[in-house]
């Protein structure tokens, strides 16, 4: 871990801590992913902005919680034109859970991630998806090789970084798909110009994601031409319409009548 946990939020502690209590699944996995690049491909065809929406029902710097069922939510994020889906299985502090992911799974066509804080591979095995979410401040030494071993159960790996020294660590891990975290998990402060600090240092072949933060088009506009090639947005979609929400961010390249159009629909 490249912190000491003192420097970390005690949110983030106490994340950390349940993390390093959780078991893992009895059986390796072997995955049969749904490809997240040629989905982010399919979407920039069709003129759509790439949008992960995040199925988030709480989280420490969230109030209350959404209680709606993960499977509605997912639904509704694809019906407002999501390229893929982020489901939270940290139970303690997102209200997330495997079960979750699996229902969510079955029930759409695009690629999922699994958002959780995975620190040992034993925990790999807990539950099928697409992409699986690998932090690189939390694994430090350990990254390379639990990417290596989510590629070897068929998961695409999603490292995320919050640094320029953290992407170079991604990149010696082998890491193709890569996200650029605005929060901060030491201070869990939010700072869309992390990206814009971090991203031109990402090579071309790199899948490049803005996470957290993004609350209106224009941020989302901002992080794009910052080089995202996929958002990944959790609160500002889970609060209000989910659809409608997820549409906002998916057409915000769209010329800006047509944006307002779909502002005043909500
Ligand atoms: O979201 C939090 O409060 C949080 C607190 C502590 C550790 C991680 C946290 N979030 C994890 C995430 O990566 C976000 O859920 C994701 O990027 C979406 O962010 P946002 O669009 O800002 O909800």
């Amino acid at each position: 871990m490249n912190d000491t946990e003192e420097e970390m939020a005690p949110a983030v502690r106490s994340i950390l801590a349940a993390a390093r209590g959780r078991s893992g699944g009895d059986t390796r996995l072997s995955v049969d992913a749904r490809s997240f690049p040629e989905a982010v491909a399919a979407a920039e065809a069709e003129g759509r902005v790439p949008v992960v929406a995040e199925v988030k029902p709480t989280s420490p710097t969230t109030d209350g919680r959404v209680e709606s069922d993960p499977v509605d939510l997912a639904r509704e994020m694809v019906s407002g034109g999501a390229t893929a889906l982020s489901v939270l299985t940290e139970p303690e502090h997102f209200g997330g859970s495997p079960d979750a992911l699996r229902r969510v799974r079955e029930a759409v066509d695009v690629p999922v991630l699994r958002k959780d804080f995975v620190l040992h591979e034993a925990q790999l095995d807990l539950v099928e998806a697409d992409l699986v979410l690998l932090i690189a401040r939390f694994l430090g030494e350990d990254l390379s090789t639990m990417v290596d071993a989510a590629r070897a159960r068929g998961f695409q790996p999603l490292v995320e970084v919050h640094s320029r020294a953290e992407l170079r660590d991604a990149l010696d891990a082998g890491a193709e798909i890569i996200g650029v975290n605005n929060r901060d998990l030491a201070r869990l402060e939010v700072d869309l110009s992390t990206f814009e600090r971090v991203a031109p240092d990402a090579p071309d072949d790199v899948t490049l994601l803005a996470e957290s933060g993004v609350t209106t088009p224009d941020e989302a506009r901002r992080m794009r031409r910052a080089g995202a090639d996929a958002l990944l947005i959790g609160s500002a979609i889970m609060d209000g319409d989910v659809r409608a929400n997820t549409e906002r961010f998916v057409r915000s390249e769209r010329t800006r009548t047509d944006e307002t159009n779909t502002e005043t629909t909500q």
